[in-house]
């Protein structure tokens, strides 16, 4: 695939207000994102370097790796990587020797999953070229018995209403992000995800009648959703649930699945995980199989589509996407971001005020957007005034990163 042409940088095309609030850095000791940078990252090594028996020379990278996001300058790729180029237009050619703590958050997290890879092998040539250092807690998870048990209540949806079973559907897709690997590593560590606080509402933002209003209606199929995927596992298995329904019941003629061409934060789906959580499923008993057979014969006749776009794992917002990117968002019915990750590149990973609008951080975007997300990071915008002041009043700032509170948000 030709090189994409270098993406104009940090949300150019975001003209919502003049100047625009501060790029996250991840600076700031006692901060979350330092947190991530300083604790979260090493726990990822040393559970990559636990699960998987590499040999000493990926161990010593690994070693090196942790070494220099701790204390070290940020290196470049490789000359001979693949993306070598890529990630120079990306920024490493700018940020090249910088404290990784010093340049934007979600530039550093990325290419931490990048360098990760590089450090295990990924890339090649070589006995560990596409193997996936995720892999073991990915199938874990899949394989889990809260997996059965969630699959199991499928049986019970069956005789729903149809509008019933599509609204517990897209529940199940909304809290199924909160199943993150990446952030179960450090929730373990003291952080986890508990009470949503009194006065709060779980759901901190719900606009999903004006999402529902979006598709088609039942029996019409020829709308396109762009469903841009998070994690695999116990969030893509109920994305794809949904996708089922609304391909089954004719909201929609064809989905395009976008899901990460290289494994990245930690439990990212691929589309190995595509095929993982299809087998999964049709594998099941009762309700679950159904599922799984009928999502494989969509993948099968194109309906249901996985796309692995190299932007989907780039270091920038969704305001910085290629144009080839942008011409099928723009075609497609909707597009929906699953994630935290995804809803910070959709709206831009700055400290925006969280009354900002979301129509407004989104009004780049070329068609109707939604993001189904729950709230594991700093970023949010779309609060009405009341909500956002009952969210202080729980006196503690964990709705914000703790994996408590969800949204739904809409542009048209
Ligand atoms: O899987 P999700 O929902 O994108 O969450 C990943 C999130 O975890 C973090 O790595 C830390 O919260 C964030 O950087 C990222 O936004």
């Amino acid at each position: 695939m030709p090189e994409p042409a270098p993406p104009p940088r940090y949300g150019a095309r975001m003209t919502p207000r003049a100047p625009l609030p501060p790029v996250l850095l991840g600076d700031e000791p006692g901060s979350f994102p330092y947190s991530v940078l300083a604790e979260r990252h090493p726990a990822i090594i040393r559970q990559v370097a636990e699960d998987t028996p590499y040999d000493p020379e990926r161990r010593r990278a690994l070693d090196a790796l942790l070494e220099e996001c701790l204390h070290g300058g940020i290196a470049p790729l490789p000359a001979d990587a693949p993306d070598h180029d890529r990630w120079a237009a990306w920024g490493t050619d700018e940020y090249r020797g910088r404290s990784w703590f010093e340049v934007p958050w979600l530039w550093s997290e990325s290419y931490f999953y990048r360098r990760l890879l590089d450090a295990t092998g990924w890339y090649g040539p070589g006995p560990w070229q596409g193997v996936d250092p995720f892999r073991p807690a990915k199938l874990a998870e899949l394989h889990a018995p809260e997996t059965d048990a969630e699959l199991a209540a499928l049986d019970r949806l069956t005789g729903l209403p149809a509008g019933r079973r599509a609204a517990a559907l897209l529940h199940g897709s909304l809290w199924g992000n909160r199943a993150d690997l990446g952030f179960r590593l450090s929730a373990a560590s003291g952080a986890a995800a508990g009470t949503t606080g009194a006065g709060a509402p779980p759901l901190v933002a719900d606009d999903s009648e004006r999402l529902w209003s979006l598709l088609p209606p039942p029996g019409t199929g020829t709308g396109t959703l762009c469903l841009v995927a998070d994690n695999a596992g116990r969030e893509l298995v109920p994305d794809l649930l949904l996708v089922d329904h609304l391909l089954t019941h004719g909201h929609l003629g064809r989905v395009l699945l976008h899901v990460k061409p290289h494994p990245y934060y930690v439990s990212d789906a691929t589309s190995a995980d595509v095929l993982d959580a299809v087998r999964r499923l049709a594998g099941a008993t009762g309700a679950a199989a159904g599922y799984g057979r009928r999502l494989g014969s969509a993948l099968a006749d194109g309906r249901l589509t996985v796309r692995v776009h190299p932007f989907s794992c780039a270091p920038l917002p969704y305001a910085d996407a290629p144009e080839d990117l942008r011409a099928e968002f723009a075609a497609a019915t909707l597009t929906v971001f699953k994630g935290d990750l995804n809803y910070r590149r959709l709206v831009g990973d700055r400290r925006w005020p969280p009354t900002t609008p979301f129509a407004d951080v989104t009004a780049y975007f070329p068609g109707p957007v939604a993001a189904l997300r729950t709230l594991k990071s700093d970023v949010i915008t779309g609060l009405d005034p009341a909500t956002e002041a009952a969210l202080d009043a729980t006196g503690r700032q964990r709705w914000r990163t703790g994996g408590t509170h969800a949204l739904i948000q809409v542009r048209a």
